[in-house]
């Protein structure tokens, strides 16, 4: 509630927490170290960490829960304690503490005998051994698969786990660990021999450890092999000089087995009164035990002397507790294999099902990427076809060009930009056939430039063809739309009037003679009078034949440049026969002068 203070509290508050978290942290691990060796002191940490558990992170709770199922297996509890440890796997507790909690039910399983969940606990446990990092829980992975597997009767994945531990182990007692579970699993799987030097390293290893269970357990598979060699003295000789340390040991499996052992060496000796102590003294401890084969020999050990002293009704009544127990192991060795056969069943049926759902995986893969070919190829498609149709549009675009530039070569005067001589025929043609056809007049005109030949000479071609443009230019600008205005060739211009009366056409020629007459040539660079003669008739003159009507507008204009020039002449029957005395005029002076 008080805003100054506020910060420094926060500020004090999260060292305090931090070094309390540090202390409970320290707490638990100090609880775990001593978890199988001061059993007491170990229950009363962890009911004080319990009535702290409030104050405990997260992963210190999980921590705690581990602890506390420890303590229940460890009392017996073991329901209770797999309760525990279950509760941890598949919930937010560190992968770390989570695999020490499946190796913890594989331990509990393995006492209770429920060989199929511990194995899908050791499944899950081995999963994660290749992403523990710490190298003493590593180890201890190891070892809980090595024993776990020797004791399902697994020996090839016993000695390999085991053979993993040797080759790691760095703890002396770890690497005597690993040398026993290697050789009892070479032991069932028939590969010692008497002289095996890992028999005698392996008790070398765990007697420096002071690890007696084991280094007797190495002895009792060695004594066996003795015994499978037919050589009971020399297990004796092994066994007798350890027999007080074995049973200084309390172990009562341990001390079961090497009585047993024992027993049969004394038998095979023929010592009947030696092998019956063992016997029964194995037989003693061993009724605390399951059907193993040590308790099975035993009861057979027993069967045999009874029968050799020819005591029928021992010999009966050991020999039916001889096929109890063999028949009880027998299936307890059944039913761990059977476990083992559905587990790898499991796994097998796992990995199809994972490797169809690969390949299914696969073949989605491959749709996908056929689709994106697909669909690449139809984008290539349709930029091919875009550039395709680009391309045509192209072509046809010049094409075009090209022929609306030949249309334009072959229908136009190319200096002055008027329809030249053939197109006009053409059109003209079919403009008279029009007006005959609607008895319409039509009238035309034809212009002549004076003079053109010395403008060219005084002035330059290039002026000539500034003249010619500039004359077209003038006359276009008179015309109307259904006129047609053509350049017939060199200086001479032809205009053909549809709908157009001789009256009209002679005003339209004087206003182009008069327009023509004011072109102003300063553009040129030079200056000069321009004039035309212009000839003028029509159909009502001439008909409707297009080389009539030319011919008697050149009629027309022959006569106004005769006149005097920059004029306009309407063509008449006279003029023509004016034209042709005067033709024949002059041909009859040229045959004269021919003939002088
Ligand atoms: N600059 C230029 N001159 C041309 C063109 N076509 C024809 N000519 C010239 O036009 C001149 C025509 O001369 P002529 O036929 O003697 O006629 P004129 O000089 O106009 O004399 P009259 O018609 O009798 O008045 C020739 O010198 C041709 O070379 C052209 O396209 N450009």
């Amino acid at each position: 509630s008080e805003p100054n203070t506020a910060p420094e509290q926060s500020q004090t508050a999260e060292p305090n927490r931090i070094s309390e978290q540090h202390k409970l942290t320290q707490q638990l691990a100090a609880a775990e170290a001593i978890r199988s060796s001061q059993p007491v002191r170990f229950s009363e940490l962890l009911s004080e960490l319990e009535a702290e558990r409030s104050s405990l992170s997260n992963e210190q709770k999980h921590y705690l829960d581990y602890l506390q199922g420890y303590q229940l297996s460890f009392t017996g509890k073991l329901e209770l304690g797999l309760e525990k440890y279950k509760q941890l796997i598949g919930s937010d507790a560190s992968p770390l503490l989570q695999y020490r909690a499946n190796l913890a039910i594989v331990n509990n399983l393995a006492v209770t005998r429920d060989w199929p969940q511990g194995l899908t606990h050791l499944a899950l446990a081995l999963e994660a051994l290749p992403n523990i990092s710490d190298e003493a829980m590593r180890q201890n992975g190891l070892v809980v698969a090595a024993i776990f597997y020797n004791q399902l009767g697994q020996y090839e994945l016993g000695l390999k786990y085991a053979s993993r531990l040797e080759n790691t182990a760095t703890a002396g007692r770890t690497l005597c660990f690993a040398k026993q579970l290697k050789l009892e699993a070479r032991f069932n799987l028939h590969s010692l021999e008497t002289d095996s030097p890992e028999i005698q390293d392996g008790i070398k290893v765990c007697e420096q450890q002071g690890e007696a269970v084991l280094s007797n357990f190495i002895r009792i598979h060695l004594a066996n092999v003795y015994l499978k060699s037919a050589d009971s003295q020399s297990a004796l000789i092994l066994l007798t000089p350890h027999l007080a340390e074995v049973e200084a040991t309390h172990y009562p499996r341990l001390i079961a087995e090497f009585y047993s052992v024992m027993a049969r060496a004394h038998w095979a000796l023929q010592q009947p009164e030696l092998a019956e102590h063992y016997a029964l003294k194995a037989l003693e401890l061993g009724k605390s035990l399951d059907a193993t084969q040590p308790i099975v020999q035993v009861y057979e050990t027993l069967y045999q002397i009874a029968l050799q002293r020819n005591d029928y009704q021992t010999a009966l009544d050991y020999h039916i507790k001889f096929a109890e127990a063999d028949k009880a192991y027998l299936d307890e060795t059944k039913t761990k294999f059977l476990a083992y056969q559905l587990a790898q069943h499991q796994s097998i049926e796992q990995q199809s099902k994972i490797s169809l759902l690969d390949k299914q995986n696969n073949l989605l893969r491959l749709e996908q990427q056929l689709a994106s070919a697909e669909a690449e190829n139809n984008r290539l498609f349709i930029a091919l076809l875009i550039l395709c149709v680009t391309a045509l549009l192209v072509l046809i675009y010049r094409a075009g060009r090209t022929h609306k530039r030949l249309r334009t070569l072959a229908e136009y005067d190319a200096l002055t930009g008027v329809y030249n001589r053939g197109h006009c025929t053409q059109l003209a043609t079919a403009s008279l056939d029009y007006c005959r056809n609607s008895s319409q007049e039509i009238s035309c005109i034809l212009l002549d430039l004076d003079n053109f030949k010395a403008i060219n000479d005084n002035y330059g071609h290039a002026c000539g063809d500034w003249v010619l443009k500039k004359v077209a230019s003038v006359c276009m600008a008179s015309t109307r739309k259904n006129d047609i205005f053509a350049r017939l060739g060199g200086e001479e211009f032809f205009l053909l009037l549809p709908g157009c009366d001789l009256d009209r056409a002679m005003a339209l020629a004087e206003r182009l003679r008069a327009g023509l007459a004011a072109i102003d040539t300063a553009d040129s660079g030079f200056s000069f009078a321009i004039s035309a003669s212009l000839g003028v008739t029509g159909s009502a003159l001439s008909g409707f034949e297009l080389e009539q009507l030319i011919a008697d507008a050149d009629t027309g204009m022959y006569h106004a440049k005769k006149s005097g020039r920059d004029r306009v002449s309407l063509y008449s029957s006279e003029l023509r026969e004016q034209e042709q005395r005067q033709h024949q005029a002059a041909m009859a002076s040229q045959d004269e002068f021919s003939a002088a």
